[in-house]
């Protein structure tokens, strides 16, 4: 059986081709030219970070292929306004339908409700999805280096540039370091290490532990999924590591902003 990211990026093919089908490169572009401003993705959580504090990317995820539905009641607007009211830095929105059960829509009702600068989480393979990714208002993109070669990497992150968003470059194991180092990507790269293989949907910590000693100097270093406890914040800040994507341990509490507070407190 084919594993999970190569059935996705299969599913955002077709998409692709519907978004084709639907716009214009040039209609796409204009949406993406009127869109609100690009709010700093990067430099919110640097500012974060200068400060002392977590630098918190949370999530807004209601189902996960590994997990099934996540939470039921799921209002994105108010889910930004506990996480904006706790601290986040960034918020991180699932847009794809089909595995993630998110919506475009998703991201614009949460960015539309606070002011926090919001990254679009899908799986992006085509040039088309960046310019949609600034239409509905991204101020960030995700890249995924197992779904791209070096070549696309480099297209879609100099694009996504040309368009003021900044990219968090994914990455989970050496190889795909190696892959985005000879990318020569312009820095200061943010680069997030998911601690989750999407391939088999175990979930180590250890797996950014393991990669900083191999990380370019001026990396800023986003340590991806599996954050549950003070307990994993603690072991990476006391690793240097101060950037953080955390979705399923604050999605699944009643309030996800006190939740956050109290995991980064
Ligand atoms: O819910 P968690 O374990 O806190 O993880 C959040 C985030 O890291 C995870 O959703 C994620 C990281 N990279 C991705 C790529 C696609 C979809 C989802 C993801």
């Amino acid at each position: 059986m084919a594993d999970i990211l190569e059935r996705i990026v299969e599913v955002k093919r077709d998409e692709i081709r519907a978004l084709k089908s639907r716009y214009s490169l040039s209609a796409l572009e204009e949406l993406a030219g009127a869109a609100d401003r690009v709010r700093g993705f990067q430099a919110s959580l640097r500012s974060a970070v200068a400060a002392g504090r977590a630098g918190v990317i949370a999530e807004i995820k209601k189902a996960s292929p590994s997990k099934g539905v996540i939470r039921a009641d799921f209002d994105p607007a108010w889910i930004a306004g506990e996480y904006a009211a706790h601290g986040a830095a960034c918020l991180s929105v699932l847009t794809d339908e089909r595995f993630f059960q998110g919506h475009n829509d998703y991201l614009v009702a949460a960015r539309k409700a606070v002011a926090l600068p919001a990254i679009r989480k899908d799986f992006l393979v085509d040039p088309l999805q960046v310019i949609e990714a600034r239409a509905i208002g991204a101020d960030c993109v995700l890249l995924i280096a197992a779904c791209l070669s070096v070549g696309q990497l480099r297209e879609l992150y100099g694009l996504a540039q040309s368009l003021g968003m900044d990219v968090l470059v994914e990455i989970h194991d050496g190889m795909e370091l190696e892959q985005v180092l000879s990318a020569q990507l312009a820095g200061p790269l943010l680069l997030g290490i998911n601690n989750r293989n999407l391939r088999t949907f175990e979930t180590r910590l250890d797996t950014t532990l393991d990669l900083l000693p191999r990380l370019p100097k001026d990396c800023e270093v986003v340590t991806e999924s599996g954050i549950a406890a003070p307990a994993d914040v603690k072991r990476m800040r006391d690793a240097d590591v101060h950037r953080f994507l955390i979705g399923e341990s604050l999605m699944r509490q009643p309030s996800p902003g006190q939740a956050l507070a109290k995991l980064v407190a």
